[in-house]
């Protein structure tokens, strides 16, 4: 795969037990678009992510990355064959590893050569403005700081699709927006097709290219966000 995935869901549903809560999703998300998926509280999105995740399969439909189906009814290719990368609300990271070991530790499971591991630790640290902070532990840094290794971590081995959940969610307002807009530039340097998945209409416009509406477990709406305004069409 490469850094110009595109998502396809057809006829995608998910319940649990009795609570049928994504209903026959159908979704294209174009190589290298960077998509937010609102909605209010409870209508779906973390589930949608653990599908595109292969944290959770669907009960019906299929789910494609480029030409690669990944999940199907009753089946789904496990996470760490998706060649994705995943940052969440709290961070994750391994509180005993160090700045650099955590970021390095994509590049382990896929057994890059120790140099080239450090070359590339380096070069995610760079881009996330922490590069002098490779060698602390996790517990030694702010929350927004947290945020950044573990988006170096998700980048480092430049998957073809990356995942967010509520990644700022943690953080106090001020530092929400700035880091957006840092997420924003990142993501459109790399050209990596990213789903984002918020509450926060203006986080969504600040940094998608399109936003998918959920409500009730279907797709209500997309919207094409037009300008760095934040204007929608
Ligand atoms: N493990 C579970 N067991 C049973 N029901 C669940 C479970 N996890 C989630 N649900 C239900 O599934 C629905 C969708 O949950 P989901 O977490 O996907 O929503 P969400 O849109 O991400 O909400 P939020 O913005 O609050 O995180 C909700 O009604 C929720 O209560």
């Amino acid at each position: 795969m490469n850094a110009f995935t595109a998502i396809r869901l057809q006829g995608v549903s998910y319940a649990f037990g009795a609570h049928t809560v994504l209903n026959h999703i159908d979704l294209h998300i174009q190589p290298g678009s960077i998509v937010a998926l609102l909605g209010p509280s409870g209508c779906g999105k973390s589930t949608l992510l653990r599908l595109l995740a292969g944290l959770s399969e669907p009960a019906e439909g299929e789910i494609w990355f480029g030409d690669r189906l990944v999940a199907k009814a009753g089946w789904t290719l496990p996470p760490e064959a998706r060649d994705i990368g995943m940052v969440f609300q709290d961070y994750a990271l391994w509180p005993h590893m160090s700045v650099a070991q955590n970021v390095a530790f994509p590049l382990k499971m896929r057994n890059v050569p120790r140099a080239e591991r450090e070359q590339r630790v380096l070069q995610a640290l760079e881009r996330v403005g922490l590069a002098d902070f490779a060698g602390r532990k996790p517990a030694g840094l702010s929350g927004g700081q947290q945020q950044r290794v573990a988006l170096a971590r998700a980048i480092v081995a430049e998957p073809g699709v990356l995942l967010f959940d509520e990644p700022l969610s943690n953080l106090d307002t001020a530092l929400r927006e700035s880091l957006c807009l840092e997420m924003a530039r990142l993501l459109r340097q790399l050209g990596t097709t990213a789903v984002y998945v918020t509450h926060d209409h203006r986080e969504a416009q600040l940094l998608a290219d399109r936003i998918v509406h959920l409500a009730s477990g279907t797709v209500e709406s997309v919207r094409t966000v037009t300008s760095s305004s934040g204007e929608i069409a």
